[in-house]
């Protein structure tokens, strides 16, 4: 069953109901991609790279700035772990709801993919995987970047 809403070490956020359907893109099939992703460990350090980079980025870092980054790598490795079919399900918001009001912009998402990238290739996934799991992502620009 999906995780409480606020684990220990997290701020509290508004009540909503846990649901996998909230993590934007349906699982892969088999464990193809959970494989070329060095399974829940290689995701654990992908997140971390990625999450690190993005609060530390010239760019994009002011946005995550003061937001909750102990809840972030959980609910960001949750939903990725799901979504490549590694055996997690996803306990955070929809990504309407998370990213509501903070004015993301399309260059926004641009850096973001970058830093992910960045992190998928540290830890040694092909492009081909790496190109698929974007390709999951891609479509939820219309929930995250406000126009
Ligand atoms: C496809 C692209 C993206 C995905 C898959 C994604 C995924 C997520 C997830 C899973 C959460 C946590 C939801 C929760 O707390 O319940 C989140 C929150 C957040 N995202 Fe994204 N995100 C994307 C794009 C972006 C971009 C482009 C930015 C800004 C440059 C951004 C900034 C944030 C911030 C600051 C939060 C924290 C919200 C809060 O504290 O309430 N995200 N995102």
């Amino acid at each position: 069953a999906p995780a409480p809403h606020a684990m220990p070490g997290e701020e509290p956020v508004a009540a909503y109901a846990p649901s996998n359907a909230n993590a934007g893109a349906r699982a892969f099939a088999g464990d193809g991609m959970a494989k070329a992703f060095g399974g829940q460990a290689g995701i654990r350090r992908i997140v971390d790279t990625f999450v690190n980079r993005n609060f530390a980025d010239p760019v994009i870092g002011e946005i995550f700035a003061n937001h909750d980054q102990v809840r972030l790598r959980r609910t960001i490795f949750e939903q990725f772990c799901f979504i490549l079919n590694a055996g997690c399900d996803y306990s955070g918001r929809d990504m309407r709801n998370a990213h509501k009001d903070m004015g993301v912009q399309q260059a926004d998402m641009n850096r973001i993919v970058e830093n992910l990238q960045f992190a998928m290739a540290a830890e040694g996934v092909s492009f081909a995987a790496q190109n698929r799991f974007l390709s999951k992502l891609a479509p939820m620009r219309g929930q995250v970047v406000e126009r």
